[in-house]
């Protein structure tokens, strides 16, 4: 069954067709990738997707419930939850609270966090939780400014996690992360609960071709081709846009 479905979506700053016509459905637990040149309307895309654009035509439905007009914290609360591919974490606070915080986030709580303290315990519990799922616990106590990158990085999707999506939009997960800390970053995307549908949208065609089920193709805002890894590989077309760009083999 379809989580998240996305109908003739489109958008122009100015002249600038950005986002042409895209269409594209996802499955509870799918993994689908975006994929395409510098410029393709891939992030903007995904803005649209989260609210934090408005799209000038075009749907999109998460779980039959048509969320198009919907504010970004809005599609929030209701599970469509992104990353973003500069870091938004607080360079000073410890990993597990920045966790609290988000998952206080998610439960509206923020005012009576230090009132319960039996509460507090139970929010840092599934914080610890959270963190150990991706292989985190080591850096719980760690503030983001002592991290390696990758950590960093982690630390972001743990962020996320604590919202509950039932959809998840990674924007570059692997971004700036040193080539000896991306088998981390795959290895927790590989841990990823089994029924959250990701979206994710990489450079990286090593995780690409490992982490995804579907891999959707843009250039110049508009769908190339849509299919699986294998499908993708072969496909000429694409290989052709992606010439001396990047490792389709
Ligand atoms: N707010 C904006 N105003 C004007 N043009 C924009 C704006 N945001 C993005 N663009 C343009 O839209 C096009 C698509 O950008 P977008 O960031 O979505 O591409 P992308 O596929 O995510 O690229 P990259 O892989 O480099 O991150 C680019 O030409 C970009 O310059």
């Amino acid at each position: 069954m379809s989580v998240l479905r996305v109908k003739n979506l489109s958008k122009a700053f100015g002249g600038l067709q950005v986002t042409n016509d895209v269409s594209l459905t996802l499955n509870a637990g799918e993994r689908l990738a975006l994929i395409g040149p510098n410029g393709a309307g891939k992030t903007t895309l995904v803005n649209q997707i989260a609210g934090f654009l408005h799209a000038d035509s075009g749907s999109i439905h998460l779980h039959n419930e048509d969320i198009t007009a919907w504010p970004g914290y809005k599609r929030v609360r209701h599970g469509l939850v992104r990353t973003f591919q500069i870091s938004k974490l607080a360079p000073t606070l410890p990993a597990i609270e920045q966790v609290a915080l988000a998952i206080h986030q998610r439960e509206d709580s923020i005012s009576s966090m230090w009132r319960d303290r039996r509460s507090y315990t139970a929010v840092l519990d599934e914080a610890a939780q959270i963190l150990e799922g991706l292989h985190l616990s080591r850096i719980a106590t760690a503030a983001p400014s002592a991290m390696a990158y990758g950590d960093q990085r982690l630390l972001e999707i743990a962020l996320a996690l604590a919202l509950r999506p039932k959809v998840l939009l990674l924007d570059e997960p692997m971004a700036g992360v040193p080539r000896s800390e991306a088998q981390l970053i795959l290895d927790a995307l590989s841990r990823l609960p089994a029924d959250l549908a990701v979206v994710i949208i990489e450079h990286d065609m090593d995780l690409v071709f490992r982490f995804a089920h579907r891999i959707l193709v843009l250039a110049n805002g508009a769908v190339l081709a849509e299919g699986t890894p294998d499908d993708i590989r072969r496909n000429e077309v694409v290989r052709a846009v992606y010439l001396g760009k990047a490792e389709l083999a």
